[in-house]
């Protein structure tokens, strides 16, 4: 039995991981034509490169279709509710770093940290009728940090891509969402609260821990470790 990788089939983080792969003497690439999701690996025996979008990988970890991936640590953490219980970090690999924040606009002079905006929340039904709206794809992730900080008076409303855009088309008034330059944020007139850092992401190598692996797979695991110098 191979030892099935999952790989980000597109965009940065594809590019990154087969370079920080090829750099250890493994060597990831796409096989077949530039459109066709099919791919080698060279440097190791008994291994299958499975490529997938980064948002499925937690899951197929999860399910045990794959053996390793590699995704955002925010994503693991979003898709997999008890991550720790179904996979593993093998090790964190130094680029697609990402924090989630949570930001509100920054004309609220009065509104830096979570205290102030719990403080905003709790007056905001009586004032307007409904809750304060927090625009965000990671629901659980935000769901769980508000909650530890002790705000409840919130909303989530779904938003799947140009998040920073819901509070200009007031379909929101707070956003939780990924940052890297902060180039987005400025551009749309938000500011990030300052104790709102949910989770610092970063590309990592996880392992699924469902049961099931076999001999050879083991075997393909350990010579994988050495090789990349785990
Ligand atoms: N500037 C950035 N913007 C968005 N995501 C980033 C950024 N930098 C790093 N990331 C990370 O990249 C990952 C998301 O990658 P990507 O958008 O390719 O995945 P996806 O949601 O599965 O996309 P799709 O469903 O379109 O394939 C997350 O782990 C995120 O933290
Ligand atoms: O801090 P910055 O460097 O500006 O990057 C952050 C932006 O990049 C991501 O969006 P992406 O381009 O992935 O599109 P999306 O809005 O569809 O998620 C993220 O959702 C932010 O909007």
């Amino acid at each position: 039995m191979m030892l099935k990788l999952g790989v980000p089939s597109k965009g940065r983080l594809m590019e990154k991981t087969f370079q920080w792969f090829g750099k250890r003497g493994v060597t990831l690439r796409k096989s077949g034509s530039d459109r066709e999701y099919a791919g080698a690996v060279d440097g190791i025996d008994g291994v299958d490169l499975v490529l997938l979008s980064a948002g499925e990988i937690p899951r197929e970890l999860a399910a045990g279709r794959i053996q390793l991936g590699v995704t955002g640590s925010d994503l693991v953490r979003e898709k997999l509710a008890n991550w720790e219980s179904t996979v593993r970090q093998v090790t964190p690999m130094g680029f697609g770093g990402a924090d989630l924040i949570i930001a509100v606009p920054t004309g609220w002079v009065d509104v830096d940290t979570v205290d102030d905006l719990d403080a905003v929340a709790a007056a905001f039904r009586a004032t307007h009728g409904h809750r304060l709206r927090i625009a965000t794809k990671y629901h659980r992730l935000v769901r769980e940090f508000l909650a530890r900080e002790g705000v409840a008076d919130y909303a989530l409303v779904d938003s799947q891509g140009a998040t920073e855009g819901t509070i200009k088309n007031e379909t929101a008034e707070a956003i939780a969402d990924i940052t890297s330059t902060g180039e987005t944020l400025r551009a749309n007139g938000l500011k990030v609260l300052s104790d709102g850092m949910i989770h610092a992401s970063q590309a990592t190598l996880f392992r699924s821990s469902r049961s099931g692996w076999t001999m050879a797979q083991r075997d393909t695991f350990r010579a994988l470790e050495h090789k990349l110098g785990l």
